[in-house]
């Protein structure tokens, strides 16, 4: 059960919101998309979901046109949420999984495992509106999920939930990929989709400017950090041949550096200057990448 999407684009009048969309989400995987605003996630997702007719490309799942997938295998938790504010949980929740088929029994045993994996029982009988925002977000995720989707799609899932709640959905996002469900999720905080994603695709501007595996990606931007405590400035070692940035911290200096020869030299000229407490080298990390590609005047 492969999500693929080819040469997908879509312009609405003049705007070209996303533009020549490569994608390929196989059984079981998670797959971050991650842009600044406006930069074509939930257009994309629009497109995959049917809501919306891409203007060229194709987009297949079981090598079948996606379009006559049945939402019963499709899961959505969309970047607006939306519940009814004034039915009670259990009430909104019968009805949606009605709507997908579901039997009230098996809604009703979906619907007390989440929330009791979620440590609220007691929202069974409540109405959204005596909710806090992020609570209602965890009903809208069981209401995404409850059918067991065979495709997840997750705009924004942790956006404004505090960090034992993001811990929670988190968890469970996993456990659901562990059983098999493809999973498509986008956000703006690179360290989620570092944690938990196996392939990626940066947006910009509706462009996919980075995309495939996260170790494929790392390793292709090749640049590397190197964090050094010593103790003597470190701010002559800036322009050191092969450092790309460099910042001061605390403790020494942060730098981002060409390739690991760039290291190899840095620590010898370092450890001829005095004593260096810590030399860690590292991979780059997403943020580093996405600074690169998109620039940091547009995050
Ligand atoms: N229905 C529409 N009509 C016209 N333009 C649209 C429409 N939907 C999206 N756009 C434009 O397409 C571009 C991509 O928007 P989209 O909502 O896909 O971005 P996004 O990456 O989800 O952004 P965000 O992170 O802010 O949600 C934007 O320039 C947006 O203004």
């Amino acid at each position: 059960m492969t999500l693929i999407l080819d040469q997908v684009s879509k312009k609405f009048a003049d705007v070209q919101a996303v533009q020549r969309i490569n994608l390929k989400l196989p059984k079981g995987e998670i797959f971050g998309i991650v842009g600044a605003n406006g930069a074509g996630k939930t257009t994309t997702f629009r497109m995959i979901l049917g809501l919306i007719e891409p203007s060229e490309g194709k987009i297949t799942w079981e090598g079948n046109q996606f379009k006559n997938v049945v939402s019963s295998k499709i899961g959505y938790l969309p970047e607006e949420r939306g519940l009814y504010p004034k039915l009670k949980v259990k009430d909104q929740l019968i009805y949606l999984g009605r709507l997908r088929g579901m039997k009230r029994q098996e809604v009703v045993r979906q619907v007390r495992y989440w929330l009791d994996r979620f440590n609220v029982p007691e929202f069974y009988t409540k109405k959204p509106e005596s909710l806090s925002k992020g609570n209602q977000q965890k009903i809208q995720f069981i209401a995404a999920v409850m059918h067991r989707p065979e495709l997840l799609i997750l705009d924004e899932p942790f956006s404004g939930l505090d960090p034992l709640n993001v811990a929670l959905l988190k968890n469970a996002v996993v456990d659901l990929k562990n059983s098999g469900t493809s999973i498509l999720f986008s956000s703006h905080r690179m360290e989620h989709v570092e944690e938990l994603c196996e392939h990626i695709s940066i947006l910009h501007r509706g462009q996919q400017v980075v995309h495939g595996s996260l170790k494929e990606v790392k390793r292709d931007f090749g640049k590397l950090n190197v964090t050094v405590h010593a103790d003597f400035s470190l701010h002559d070692f800036r322009d050191y041949e092969g450092v790309v940035h460099f910042m001061n911290t605390a403790e020494g200096a942060q730098f981002q550096i060409e390739n690991e020869q760039t290291a190899q030299h840095l620590f010898q000229a370092l450890a001829e200057s005095g004593f260096v407490r810590k030399f860690t080298l590292e991979e780059p990390s997403l943020n580093d990448i996405f600074l690169e590609k998109v620039g940091a005047d547009d995050e």
